[in-house]
């Protein structure tokens, strides 16, 4: 079989950057390097942070059992050879904000990092954490300017789980059993879809009222949040880590599996030029292809309301990114 990376033998020796190494990004680092996917690069911009913790990591390896290389580093020449480049540096929000306060921070650290990263990996491929997502995925996708396949964004995989817990929770049966799905924005106006989620294929509707739907569903749109404003300093980051955790397996594996993944879409659902949540066939390739979904009128409306607050920050974040650095 002929393939069509730019790799002969892709993720054959995966070697995954991080950019961020806080509480997401050193999660992530640990998550990757103790259940043996690949190698790490983590970067940060705080001088012997990173090393400390590729270090501490590093000790761990004679109890956990792995013999994975973390490195820890200040210095983007570090991330040549970087199949995978997960980008979580920013600020998180605290008790009170909107993750849309962030953009103007956020998108000026995004950008800076791809632009200097790029030069030394170009061809790997991308996963945005920093929020806003929608719109710092867009930034990663435009300051880099490589296929759209190679450039997503995390936030479908956490927001599903979500849903899918805090059913579980209600229902008192095993997560394992449950099935959800999340679409949208990652914001305020995500769109958990009832009709898409199943306990062992029984969609959820005929297991619970209305009412009880509706409470979930929006305690999944402010799952976020909740850990805000009971951390205080900062978000959530453990629940986080793993969903990044599981694209990056479907990738380096080559997996094919089929998650919600922030997307570039041209035409499907009716929307153009935008990153957005969407079911996706995610494998070594990337975003290999987008599930289109036959939703019904209100779902719709209310994938393509969750579209307002992200092109709002589209259009301060094309400012930002036209400023030369
Ligand atoms: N997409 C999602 O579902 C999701 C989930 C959780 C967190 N987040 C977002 O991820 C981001 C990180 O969250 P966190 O909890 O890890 O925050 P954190 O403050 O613990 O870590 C952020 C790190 O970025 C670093 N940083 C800042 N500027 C940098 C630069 N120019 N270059 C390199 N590193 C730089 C900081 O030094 C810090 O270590 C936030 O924007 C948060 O809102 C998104
Ligand atoms: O809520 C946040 O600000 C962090 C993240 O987007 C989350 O959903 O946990």
């Amino acid at each position: 079989m002929v393939s069509t990376s730019l790799n002969s033998h892709p993720f054959s020796s995966p070697r995954i950057g991080i950019i961020g190494a806080g509480k997401v990004g050193s999660t992530l680092a640990q998550r990757i390097i103790e259940k043996n996917l690949a190698d790490v690069v983590l970067l940060d911009i705080v001088e012997g942070m990173p090393q400390a913790i590729a270090l501490d990591l590093t000790q761990a390896r004679a109890v956990e059992g792995h013999d994975r290389q973390i490195l820890g580093t200040n210095n983007y020449a570090d991330l040549a050879g970087c199949d995978l480049v997960v980008i979580t540096a920013g600020k998180p929000r605290t008790p009170g904000m909107n993750r849309n306060d962030l953009i103007e921070t956020n998108a000026t650290i995004v950008t800076r990092a791809v632009r200097e990263a790029i030069a030394y990996c170009p061809n790997a491929m991308w996963i945005a954490v920093t929020n806003p997502l929608d719109v710092m995925t867009y930034c990663v996708w435009k300051t880099s300017q490589l296929p759209t396949q190679r450039v997503m964004g995390m936030a479908g995989v956490l927001d599903s789980a979500r849903f899918q817990t805090f059913i579980a929770l209600e229902l008192g049966c095993s997560v394992s059993d449950v099935s959800a799905l999340v679409l949208g924005s990652h914001g305020d106006t995500m769109v958990p879809l009832p009709r898409f989620s199943t306990v062992r294929g029984i969609p959820i509707t005929e297991l619970m009222d209305n009412e009880t739907i509706e409470r979930l569903v929006n305690r999944t749109r402010h799952g976020g949040a909740e850990v805000v404003k009971l951390m205080k300093t900062g978000g959530a980051y453990y629940a986080p880590a793993s969903s990044v955790y599981l694209m990056i397996e479907a990738i380096v594996r080559d997996r094919s599996r089929y998650l919600p993944v922030t997307s570039y879409l041209q035409g499907e659902y009716g929307l153009n030029d935008i990153y957005l949540g969407v079911p996706c066939r995610l494998g070594a390739q990337g975003v290999e292809s987008i599930l289109e979904l036959e939703l019904t009128i209100a779902e719709r409306e209310a994938l393509h309301q969750s579209t307002e607050s992200v092109r709002q920050g589209l259009e301060i974040v094309e400012k930002i990114m036209q400023i030369g650095f």
